[in-house]
């Protein structure tokens, strides 16, 4: 492997209505990426609850107080790995509902947490109608940290779609991009690889979009096909709708190259136009 590169494992696993269940399955599979000598490992969007707002309460915790987050950071100190867990329903002290990203470094400490800032409330005629907005609350925060030696920016899921969100993050360094998500049969086969290439052309980053496997016994199935596109917009590693350990290379002499002969940052007009981060 070369220096200018880090291993990422995406782990595509199958979410059941058993919680404890769901843990483990995520447990093995990020040990799964650690034998593979991932630097940092990534869970889908509500890796420990099924995608049904009724059940977000019941499985919600409150950091650091909960199952899902000793195993998220025990995991990652035993495997020396940075962890991005996914996303679980987060309660904070007031009772409010977040559909929150943990992020754990090698040691098991807490780096950082991304609650979900675009919430899904949509009603498509003949296909997916959902209103997360009556269950859960919208982060206020735009996640950029430093782990394994990169910048990532995070969001979740519905987030992708608000390119200028990605546009931030990149601006604040973010070389690669993760979106847990859980994109349903109506949005999936239409836009989910439309939009994890397009934010990887807009801002010239790796992007990675994690989903849970398909359930086939669920009452909603999903798309599956977690992927990891490179700053030119190609796939470089895509799973199917089945459980999978998806591996990629993070290497940032191709994004280095990409800006180089392409510099498309460079060239925006901020004398014409202008994007603000407002808090
Ligand atoms: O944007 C989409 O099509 C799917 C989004 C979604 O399912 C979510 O944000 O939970």
């Amino acid at each position: 492997m070369k220096s200018s590169s880090i291993t990422i494992g995406i782990c595509q696993l199958t979410v059941t209505p058993d919680k404890a269940l769901n843990i483990r399955n995520a447990e093995r599979m990020l040990k799964g990426a650690a034998k593979e000598k991932c630097q940092v490992a990534i869970l889908p969007e509500m890796f420990n609850c099924p995608y049904e707002a009724e059940l977000f309460s019941r499985y919600a915790e409150s950091y650091p107080d909960g199952d899902t987050f000793t195993m998220l950071s025990q995991t990652a100190a035993q495997e020396r790995m940075v962890v991005v867990g996914g996303s679980i329903p987060e309660r904070d002290e007031r009772g409010n509902i977040y559909n929150t990203c943990f992020i754990f470094d090698e040691e098991g400490r807490l780096l950082g947490r991304h609650r979900k800032i675009h919430l899904f409330d949509v009603e498509i005629a003949g296909g997916t109608v959902f209103k997360e907005s009556n269950i859960l609350s919208a982060g206020q925060d735009i996640t950029v940290i430093k782990a394994a030696g990169l910048t990532l920016g995070i969001g979740i899921c519905y987030d992708i779609r608000f390119p200028e969100l990605s546009r931030l993050m990149a601006l604040a360094g973010a070389k690669l991009l993760i979106f847990p998500g859980v994109f349903g049969m109506t949005t999936g086969p239409a836009h989910w690889e439309l939009l994890m290439r397009s934010r990887a052309v807009d801002n010239q980053v790796f992007v990675a979009g994690a989903a849970p496997a398909n359930f086939p016994e669920a009452l909603d199935q999903v798309y599956g096909h977690s992927m990891v596109v490179d700053p030119w917009g190609q796939i470089i590693s895509v799973a199917d709708d089945k459980e999978k350990l998806l591996i990629a290379e993070i290497d940032l002499e191709i994004l280095n190259k990409v800006r180089r002969e392409l510099p498309l940052l460079q060239h925006r007009r901020t004398d014409v136009y202008d994007l603000r981060q407002k808090m």
